[in-house]
Formats: structure tokens, C-alpha cells, sequence
């Protein structure tokens, strides 16, 4: 193993534009204003909001850090746009950060969150009547459109973070382009629109009017200003994006506020996860006070940094053990996940180690020093095979930046990058977008429900995969969400309503038809949250134990049922006799015995409220099975008939319709049962296929129940 100062980095000075005062002895508020003046954006407030006004498009690129996020919607605030009723509308690519961003802004104007300034997330809303600033993922703003599709309640949309490309955020701009163009056309044209006709291009149903690929119709001109749309980012090309709106205005803001010394290192490294803990170590012993923000790829890397962090400090004196570690990435429960965000105790330095769910938008405070090996998880789609594959590749330029951006934010800061910097020249500037490398199904069937029936011939600022287009086709064909002439069906229609992937808003309709829905609801909820079971390493005996209460030998399906109901049935009965308050209590002590996450099952039962209220305003029935586990099991081949595999003699399986081989995950309750033919919900790749989400099915259901599949295959 190399010593702990094997790592040699050579410096590279990276900005300096040393403005560091901070009023650290005057009370939080004075030192927020003051910290709000020091930006380098503050200099140029005035002229920003200019720049809005003249311009409906603009395009604004500006350091990591410099107060774009933040101060932008509260300057066009200050500046008028939201005196006519209109809101200002943010939207992250990232969960996370549209939370913490509101909760600073709001602090930052001296209000309650949900008031002025407020977010909303899916199955989160903390929002009100009185919201003007509201953060937002840009899958919600996705989703209001389907509501709203001229999104009359915005005056400005700025589009953060624009430089991911995540999906949502390409949809979102091709939208955004159709109803700016249209708002501005009320204005200008004042057409002779019907006046009757009071829902804005929404059939009598709310379904849009779709008369020209989801071209919105001019509207009432009296009831709409022109959309003023902003695309923001430390780190984009603008040329792209201002060649994508008809020359659109790009101004760069110049400047940071605190330096970030970059470091790379001599040589290359070959174990990415000793170099970081040398680093880690080498920071701890050797560096200032400040805390540490260490990037790696996923849980489990997080997990054994953090185990060798722990069996490293062992070994120093007592007196350099004050180092506390931090884990956040997407699948911890958000209490944790918002611990890294609380100041490290007197004396201690705190040790942040994240995914790339921390790269952008995020301030951790106390953060000083970030160290990045430079690798990321991705997800990437193989549309002909149907599997979702995680595999690490090296960032790009724009997310290196990103990453060195989440120091210097409080004051100056290092960023330490384990390769070289000839590496970092080699590296491509941006990423792939995501719109070019995931399942594209309930984008397609967004897009239709919004009017766009040539999904193929969208005005994509990037145009997908044509052969992810159009198996993403044949998928809604078969779920029956689109007829044979490429139509959205009623069926689709009602599958759109739901802020679900399609197949489970299918699965819901399916239930409803087989008198289930109780359970499907239940089932839906439970696979819609990550990580219903806790598995600590050192406790895994205990936990598989605990598992096997609630194992059904039909599958995962039923066994997730009945962990819901047996918490609902302990839940209830505790809270006959106690408060709401204390009955939550005992719920989450009887997670923690039972090796469940709480966190994971209160969203689980969240979102089951949400989804029950969906499917009551679509008229569905919602009745239960009761005993009839056979029918929920044809239930679960009628609408998981998508993904069916078959055993071969090898004890592997089969994927009925792709033909790859895959294998049971040791996750599922079916791992060693083998049963002949399988419905699953989650086709993962490492260094195997695996399924999760597994139930036992009967082969003949399938060609019973989806003809128009299995009849044809024999
Ligand atoms: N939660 C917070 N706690 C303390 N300071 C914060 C917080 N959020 C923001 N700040 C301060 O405000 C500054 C500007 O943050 P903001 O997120 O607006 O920058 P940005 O230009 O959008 O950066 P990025 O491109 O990295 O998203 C930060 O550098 C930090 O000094």
C-alpha cells in the first residue's frame, strides 16, 4: 500500500479574484446581507435585470459560486417581474438542491419557506398562494405543463443547471420554445381566439387540442405576458444553446468570490480509492481547519471509504482522530442526506463523501477542500436489450468544474484531482446528454399527452436515438397507451395523468380491471421509493432474518405488501391509543428492529396517499383481493408482461422478449426458489444482468393475458 504522502500534486492556480470579507461576528442576518453584497453577481444586478427585460431569451454563464441561483430570481423579484401575479419559476436537475437552494433563499429574504419562496419536488410541495420564488425539479415543471401547457402562472422560468442535459431538461427547453413562442404571438398577433373557449387550447376533457404536433395555439392575448425564459450554468456552451433560440443573448458574469487552487497529481493514480484516503488523510494532518468534500461513484465505494476512513483513524493518536464522516447520495434517506449540511462540531473536521448528487448548485458549508478521482457513475440504455446499465467513466470538463466549484464558496478553497492534468486536457467538455443514453418511454408519453404526436421530428435541442424513439413506441403500443396509428389512446391518456413510469400507471389501471387495486397501490408505492430494506454491513445475518416475516413465496411484490400493511396494521393500532406523534415514534422503532428505512417507508406511504387520491379523481376502482393472492399474481403478469423471463436448465433465465440472459439478484426472496418463469420490475447490469423485483408467475398467464405478445411467440 503507498504511504500516506504518496500523492504528489503540482499546483495550478485557478482564479483569483480575492474578495473575502465576511462578517463573521455580525448577527446571521447581517451576514448574510453582507455575504449577499460580496458576490460577484451583486455588481452587476442592475444590468442583469436589463438584460431580462430586452431580452425574452437569455442565456447566463457564470462561475460556480458567483450567486446565480440565488440571487437572480430574488433581482428579478426586486425588479418587477412577478408585480402582475406572475411567479418565478427555478428548475434543478437534482432533488437536493432545489431543496437547500429554497431553504437559503428563503432565510435570505427573512421568510418562512413555503411563502414567498417555496419548492415543490415529486410528492413534495411546499409551496402556497403567497410562493413567487419557487424552486423546482425540472421533471415538476415537466409535469405542470401536462396541467398548464402555456404554464400561465410564470412570468420567468429559469432553467438552472442547464449544462447536465438531463432529459427532463431538454424536453423541458423544446417546450419552454413552443410556449414562449406562443405567449408572445398572443401578444403581438391579439388573434381573434375564442373567448368561450376558457381552457387555453385544452380539449373539453384537459386534453390538449392537437391540431399541429403540439404547436400551442395564439391564446387570449389579455390573459398572458410574454414567458421570459433564462438558461443558466457555470459551466455550458452557450453558442448551443443561443443557436437553439434563434440567436439568443448570452452574457458571462465574470469573477468569483473566493480563489480554488486546483491540484492534480504527478503520476497517474491506479486505485482510485487509496489515492482519495491518502489524500483525505494527507488534508487531515497537514491542511487548515475546513471541512472535505470527497466525490465518489456510488453507495457502495461511499461505504467502504468510509469503513477504511474509520479503521485509519484507529491508528492515529487520539488526538488526530476528530474527523466525523458524512455519506450522501441519492438513495440515502433525506434526514441523513441533510446531515451534511449541519456545521461540524467544535474541533472536528467534517468528511463529505458523495456522489455526483452534490456536483452542482449545492453550498455545504464549511466545505474547504474537495477531492476529486474524477470518475462518475452513468447510467446508459441499451433500447434494444431493455437494460438500464450503471457503469463509471471518467467526468467531463464541465463536471470537474462543477466539483473544484463546491469549494470557495465561503472562502478560498483547494481542489485536489487524482490525475493528471494532461488527463483533464484529455477529457470531453461536456457530458452525454441524458436524452441520448436512457429508456425514453415516459418521455414519449409525456410528450404525446402534451399534443406532440411526431415525437420523431421534435424540435430536440439534441435529437435522440431514433431507435430509442421507436422502441419506446412499440413499448406504449403494447401497454396500450398508443394505437396502431401512433395516437395517444384513452388508456395512455389516463397512464399520463399519473407521475409514474408508464408500466406501473398501467399496472394501476390493470388492477382496477382485476378488483387488486388496493394491493397494486401498495405494491406501485413500495417500488417507487429506493431502499425499502436496511442491510448494514455488519448487521446482514440479522437483517436477512428479519426479511423472512414478511417474505411471500409468490415474490418480492407481495413481499413489499406485506411489510406496508404489517407497519400500517402496528401503526394503527398505536395510534388508538397514543397521539399521531408518539405512534410515528413507535413506527419508526419498529422499522429500526426490523430492519426497514423509515424514511423509505413514510415516503412509500406518502406517495400511496398521493397515488390513492390520482386514481379516485380518474374514477378507478379501488377494491382489494383480500385472500386471493392468485389474483394478484395474474394481476402482476397482465401488467409486468414486459419484462418476463423464463428459467433454462443452468438455473439462469431467459428475457422473453430480448432473449438475455440474466440471473435473480440476491436481493430478492425468489433468489434460491428459482421458479420456472419470473416478472420483474428492474433489469440492472454490473458485472452480471440482474433482475430485481421478482415475482413467480405461470408461463401460460402471459399468453393468456397479453395475446398480442405471448400468442404470437407459441
Ligand atoms: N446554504 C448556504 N449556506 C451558506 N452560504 C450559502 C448557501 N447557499 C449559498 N450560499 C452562498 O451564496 C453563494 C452563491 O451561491 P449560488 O448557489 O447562488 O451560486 P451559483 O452561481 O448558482 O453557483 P453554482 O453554479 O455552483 O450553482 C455561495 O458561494 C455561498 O457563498
Amino acid at each position: 500500500m503507498p504511504s500516506m504522502s504518496a500523492n504528489n500534486f503540482s499546483r495550478n492556480s485557478y482564479h483569483n479574484h480575492p474578495n473575502q470579507t465576511k462578517g463573521d461576528f455580525f448577527a446571521r442576518k447581517q451576514k448574510i446581507e453582507q455575504q449577499r453584497k460580496s458576490l460577484p453577481i451583486a455588481a452587476v444586478e442592475r444590468r442583469l435585470v436589463e438584460e431580462v427585460r430586452n431580452n425574452d431569451t437569455l442565456i447566463i454563464v457564470g462561475e460556480t459560486g458567483s450567486g446565480k441561483t440565488t440571487q437572480i430570481p430574488q433581482y428579478l423579484f426586486k425588479g418587477g417581474f412577478c408585480r402582475d401575479g406572475g411567479i418565478i419559476g427555478i428548475t434543478q436537475p437534482r432533488r437536493v438542491a432545489a431543496i437547500t437552494v429554497a431553504k437559503r433563499v428563503s432565510e435570505e429574504c427573512g421568510v418562512p419557506l413555503g411563502q414567498k419562496v417555496g419548492y415543490a419536488i415529486r410528492f413534495e410541495d411546499v409551496t402556497s398562494g403567497l410562493t413567487k420564488i419557487k424552486y423546482m425539479t425540472d421533471g415538476l415543471l415537466l409535469r405542470e405543463a401536462l396541467l398548464d401547457p402555456y404554464l400561465s402562472k410564470y412570468s420567468v422560468i429559469i432553467v438552472d443547471e442547464a449544462h447536465e442535459r438531463t432529459i427532463h431538461t431538454d424536453v423541458l427547453l423544446g417546450l419552454l420554445k413552443n410556449v414562449q413562442k406562443a405567449r408572445s404571438k398572443c401578444i403581438s398577433e391579439a388573434v381573434n381566439t375564442d373567448h368561450n373557449n376558457s381552457n387555453n387550447g385544452h380539449a373539453s376533457d384537459g386534453r390538449i387540442d392537437n391540431q399541429n404536433n403540439g404547436i400551442l395555439k395564439p391564446c387570449q392575448a389579455k390573459k398572458y405576458n410574454p414567458l421570459k425564459l433564462i438558461i443558466m450554468s457555470a459551466s455550458l456552451d452557450a453558442r448551443v444553446f443561443s443557436e437553439y433560440f434563434g440567436g439568443a443573448r448570452a452574457v458571462h458574469v465574470q469573477g468569483r468570490q473566493f480563489p480554488v487552487d486546483i491540484f492534480y497529481t504527478h503520476k497517474p493514480e491506479t486505485d482510485c480509492i487509496d489515492a482519495a484516503l491518502i489524500t483525505i488523510f494527507q488534508i487531515h494532518l497537514e491542511e487548515g481547519p475546513g471541512d472535505i468534500l470527497v466525490f465518489l461513484t456510488g453507495q457502495e465505494e461511499i461505504e467502504s471509504v468510509e469503513r477504511l476512513i474509520h479503521e485509519r483513524l484507529r491508528q492515529l493518536p487520539e488526538c488526530n482522530r476528530k474527523l466525523l464522516t458524512f455519506p450522501i447520495y441519492s438513495s440515502l434517506p433525506s434526514e441523513k442526506q441533510m446531515k451534511v449540511f449541519m456545521p461540524s462540531p467544535a474541533g472536528y473536521r467534517k468528511v463529505i463523501l458523495a456522489t455526483n448528487i452534490a456536483e452542482t448548485s449545492v453550498t455545504i458549508p464549511g466545505i474547504k477542500y474537495v477531492v476529486d478521482p474524477g470518475l462518475v457513475k452513468a447510467r446508459t440504455y441499451d433500447p434494444k436489450m431493455g437494460v438500464d446499465s450503471l457503469i463509471i467513466v471518467t467526468t467531463s470538463k464541465a463536471q470537474a468544474l462543477q466539483r473544484s466549484g463546491r469549494a470557495g464558496r465561503e472562502g478560498p478553497g483547494k481542489c485536489y484531482r487524482l490525475y493528471q492534468e494532461s488527463f483533464f486536457e484529455k477529457l470531453t467538455d461536456s457530458t452525454l446528454p441524458e436524452i441520448k443514453r436512457c429508456d425514453l418511454s415516459n418521455v414519449v408519453l409525456q410528450l404525446k399527452a402534451l399534443g406532440i404526436d411526431d415525437v420523431i421530428n421534435f424540435d430536440f435541442i439534441e435529437k435522440p436515438d431514433r431507435t430509442a424513439i421507436v422502441n419506446s413506441l412499440w413499448s406504449l403500443y403494447l401497454l396500450g397507451a398508443v394505437t396502431e396509428e401512433n395516437k395517444l389512446s384513452d388508456v395512455g391518456y389516463q397512464m399520463a395523468k399519473l407521475p409514474l413510469d408508464p408500466v406501473y400507471s398501467k399496472a394501476l389501471i390493470v388492477a382496477s380491471q382485476f378488483g387488486c387495486l388496493k394491493e397494486m397501490l401498495i405494491c406501485v408505492a413500495m417500488l417507487s421509493v429506493e431502499s425499502i430494506f436496511y442491510a448494514p454491513r455488519e448487521k446482514l445475518e440479522e437483517s436477512r432474518n428479519a426479511l423472512k416475516s414478511f417474505a411471500s413465496p409468490d415474490g418480492d411484490h407481495l413481499t413489499l405488501v406485506n411489510v406496508y400493511r404489517a407497519a400500517d396494521e402496528f401503526f394503527q393500532k398505536n395510534n388508538m391509543v397514543n397521539s399521531k406523534e408518539k405512534a410515528e415514534k413507535s413506527l419508526r422503532k419498529w422499522c429500526k428492529d426490523n430492519y426497514i428505512n423509515s424514511r423509505s417507508l413514510k415516503h412509500a406511504r406518502d406517495i400511496h396517499s398521493q397515488i390513492l387520491r390520482n386514481v379516485e379523481q380518474m374514477g378507478l376502482r379501488v377494491t382489494s383481493c383480500e385472500d386471493d393472492m392468485l389474483l394478484f399474481c395474474r394481476c402482476l403478469a397482465a401488467a409486468f408482461f414486459l419484462k418476463a423471463a423464463v428459467k433454462q436448465p443452468d438455473g439462469a433465465y431467459r428475457v422473453t422478449l430480448s432473449g438475455l440472459i440474466v440471473q435473480i439478484h440476491p436481493s430478492s426472496v425468489l433468489f434460491r426458489a428459482k421458479p420456472e418463469c419470473i416478472i420483474f420490475n428492474e433489469l440492472v447490469h454490473t458485472n452480471h444482468s440482474y433482475v430485481r423485483n421478482v415475482s413467480r408467475i405461470d408461463y401460460l398467464w402471459l399468453v393468456e393475458l397479453a395475446p398480442h405478445l405471448y400468442a404470437l411467440q407459441g
